[in-house]
């Protein structure tokens, strides 16, 4: 595939009914994907595993790096089954939810959180759908009954979702359910893992020593969807590979006008870490139905692009939507006009702070700072921990970022990175005839030009494969 996109912003796009076939699957590619996001709260492992090997042929035969993310379900509550699919609600109706599993009604309705009525208290609120049924604790019987006002809502539907943002749920992170999927995404090579309703760095703890007791080198993207990871958001971003803004459920567990301000929050302190953070959640939710988005969706498309995220997410516009490619070709326009805007660059250009690593990372800041004053095409690097990746890319350098690696499922993880271009690279003779030699590829493949000026970053001797320790400065003959 012609490699003609070179925006700095990805996109990652959620596989569904409307998606997971192979030819649209590559028709979204070709629009402009990055990633792409399989739901486990969603399809059965066969589907799933339908769709990966698709990604796989299309990564195969089209040499992109196109990277995979699996997203747990975690501890989502959702009500049951209702009498003929929902039922009307008005102010003031007292509903009872139980925790064993029934056809709702009037009566009762099954809730999916069986230590509700121990973990509840009377006065708190419970949201469900979203946020358009409210509902007010008024009576615990503190075993497996609870009684709820009506505040407000038209209907109740079949298992929707249930938010207790004021309530301390003591549901562990990983749910049987999660702990099932788990074993079969760790049976494949998916690149990213995100954990749903994150509330402490624990909770990643976790996850990881799950991950590598199976010696897998998925990363862990933590969804941030809880007030309690709000609080330990710095502790949680330390620990984890990258982020998430799940704008879904965190805009009905904080008051919904916080979500501006902590979006911006929490991308800006992503950046100064290295982290890669995606904003997610009903950024072109019109275009589920509509050919064309919405301006407010248009401005906050390119907002997400201006406030430096790493990634811009779909979910039911590409997994359920009538337009999927469209959405993406919408979506990659708004992108592409946005990163015209000259304060995205640089703005992070601080080198940071000391750490173990911090000797090859005064290589990558001073990379990007010499690209920027002798105004280079691009900075390449050689990578095997990826960290010469995520480094550049977090400085924000409006250069293009060309990673090279032998590691093929490294290169597809880096793709979810802002601005990282990968390569497959697998001969190391030396440091000169490498440099040399990726530079022809990157000339013969239309990257560059006679002229070029570019910025090489590596390690010295090449053959110890140590650190990233030397950068050097060439024009292009
Ligand atoms: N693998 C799948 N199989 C079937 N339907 C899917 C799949 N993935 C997504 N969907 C549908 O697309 C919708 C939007 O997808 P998305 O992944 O954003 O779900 P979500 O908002 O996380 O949903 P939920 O809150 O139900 O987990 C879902 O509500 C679902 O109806
Ligand atoms: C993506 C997701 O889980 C959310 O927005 O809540
Ligand atoms: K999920
Ligand atoms: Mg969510």
């Amino acid at each position: 595939m012609e490699i003609s996109n070179f925006q700095k912003t990805k996109i990652l796009a959620t596989v569904g009914p409307s998606s997971n076939n192979y030819s649209t699957l590559l028709g979204l590619v070709k629009a402009g994907v990055d990633a792409f996001r399989l739901n486990f709260s969603h399809g059965t492992h066969e589907a799933h595993l339908k769709v990966f090997e698709y990604i796989q042929y299309i990564n195969k035969k089209y040499k992109t790096n196109i990277s995979i993310l699996a997203d747990l379900q975690g501890p989502k509550l959702r009500v049951g089954e209702i009498e003929n699919g929902r039922m009307a609600l008005k102010k003031g109706d007292i509903l009872t939810f139980v925790n064993e599993p029934c056809l709702g009604n009037a009566e009762k309705i099954y809730m999916s959180y069986k230590q509700f009525a121990q973990d509840v208290k009377v006065g708190e609120k419970v949201l469900v759908d979203d946020g358009n049924v409210q509902l007010l604790v008024k009576e615990t019987n503190g075993t497996n009954e609870v009684k709820l006002e009506v505040l407000y809502g038209e209907f109740l539907s079949s298992r929707k979702g249930v938010n207790l943002p004021q309530t301390n749920v003591s549901l562990p992170s990983l749910t049987e359910k999660d702990l099932r999927d788990l074993d079969f995404i760790l049976q494949h090579d998916f690149n990213w893992i995100a954990l749903s309703f994150v509330r402490s760095p624990k909770d990643i703890e976790d996850l990881r020593s799950r991950i590598q007791a199976k010696k897998s080198r998925a990363k862990i993207i933590a969804k941030i969807e809880k007030p309690e990871a709000i609080d330990n958001i710095d502790e949680i971003i330390d620990i984890t590979d990258g982020v998430m803004v799940a704008r879904g459920d965190l805009g009905v567990e904080v008051p919904m006008q916080r979500l501006p301000m902590l979006q911006k929050m929490i991308v800006e302190k992503c950046i100064k870490k290295a982290k890669p953070v995606i904003v997610a959640t009903q950024m072109m939710d019109s275009m589920i139905k509509n050919p064309t988005p919405t301006r407010a969706e248009i401005i906050d498309v390119a907002n997400a692009v201006i406030d430096g995220a790493d990634v811009v997410m779909l979910s039911g516009e590409t997994a359920m939507g009538i337009h999927p490619v469209k959405v993406v070709e919408a979506m990659n326009d708004i992108i592409g006009e946005a990163e015209k805007m000259d304060s995205i660059y640089y703005r992070h250009l601080t080198p940071s702070e000391k750490s173990d690593s911090f000797l090859s990372d005064a290589i990558c800041y001073n990379s990007c700072r010499i690209a920027r004053q002798v105004d280079a095409k691009c900075i390449i690097g050689m990578t095997k921990s990826g960290y010469t990746a995520f480094m550049v890319s977090s400085y924000r350098p409006k250069q293009s970022i060309f990673i090279f690696s032998s590691d093929e499922n490294m290169l597809n993880t880096l793709n979810l990175v802002w601005g990282i271009r990968c390569f497959y690279y697998d001969k190391y003779t030396s440091t000169d005839d490498t440099i040399k030699d990726v530079q022809n590829l990157l000339a013969a493949s239309g990257h560059l030009k006679t002229g070029d000026i570019v910025i090489n970053t590596g390690s010295m001797p090449l053959h110890e494969r140590k650190k990233t320790n030397m950068l050097k400065i060439s024009v292009i003959e």
